[in-house]
């Protein structure tokens, strides 16, 4: 990722169903970016951060097949009582894009897991690139936050940043039927605390 070539938004007011949010976004190449902040983001020691990755399927159409709509849900809920940013992460389908998901599904519903589905179709099982993220709490000049997450490869990447994680938030929301086997795969093989 080359800072230079980024372009950045103005901030600009967005309520919502949740409460009242500021937003600022970010173009990255051919990716665009959201900052969903608390109206108080700037003023506290140690907000909540959450990192969420693009799901189309599941944040614009309430999936089961995976948990991103609740836990969408659950950080917006959490920033608006509590403070803090969640950064809408356009990275869709661990960064392979919308085709390849469903592809990927598609190789799920004939019994492939969501790593293996990744794998057949010739990626790795996460291709998710967080260097606009880095960009992102610098320009918002956040030092120390409350990191909402399960995956250890998110902790890791804000601790490679030197922004200091004050404690992990778990993002922990209702297993279903659909969901379960791929809730069980995070666990198992992709080191997610569940
Ligand atoms: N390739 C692929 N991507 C998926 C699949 N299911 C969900 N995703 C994508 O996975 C991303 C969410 O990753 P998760 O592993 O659920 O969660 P996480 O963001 O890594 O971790 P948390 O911070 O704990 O939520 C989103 O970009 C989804 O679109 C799948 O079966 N295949
Ligand atoms: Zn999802």
């Amino acid at each position: 990722m080359n800072s230079e070539t980024i372009i950045q938004s103005k901030i600009a007011n967005l309520p919502s169903k949740y409460g009242k949010f500021k937003v600022k976004a970010y173009k990255d190449g051919c990716q665009e970016h959201l900052a969903i902040m608390s109206c108080d983001l700037f003023s506290l020691e140690q907000p909540l951060v959450r990192i969420h990755s693009e799901c189309l399927t599941g944040d614009s159409i309430g999936s089961l097949k995976c948990d991103c709509s609740n836990q969408l849900d659950l950080a917006l809920e959490l920033i608006s009582k509590e403070g803090g940013l969640v950064i809408y992460h356009r990275q869709e389908g661990r960064n392979i894009g919308l085709v390849n998901k469903i592809n990927a599904y598609n190789l799920q519903d004939n019994g492939y897991n969501t790593i293996e589905a990744n794998l057949k179709l010739g990626f790795k099982e996460d291709e998710r690139d967080y260097s606009i993220i880095e960009f992102i709490l610098k320009d918002l000049n956040l030092n120390e936050i409350k990191l909402i997450t399960n995956n250890p490869k998110k902790i890791d990447f804000v601790r490679s940043t030197g922004v200091k994680i004050a404690s992990i938030v778990p993002s922990i929301t209702k297993i279903n039927k659909y969901n379960k086997d791929y809730l069980q795969t995070k666990k198992e093989y992709m080191g997610h605390i569940l």
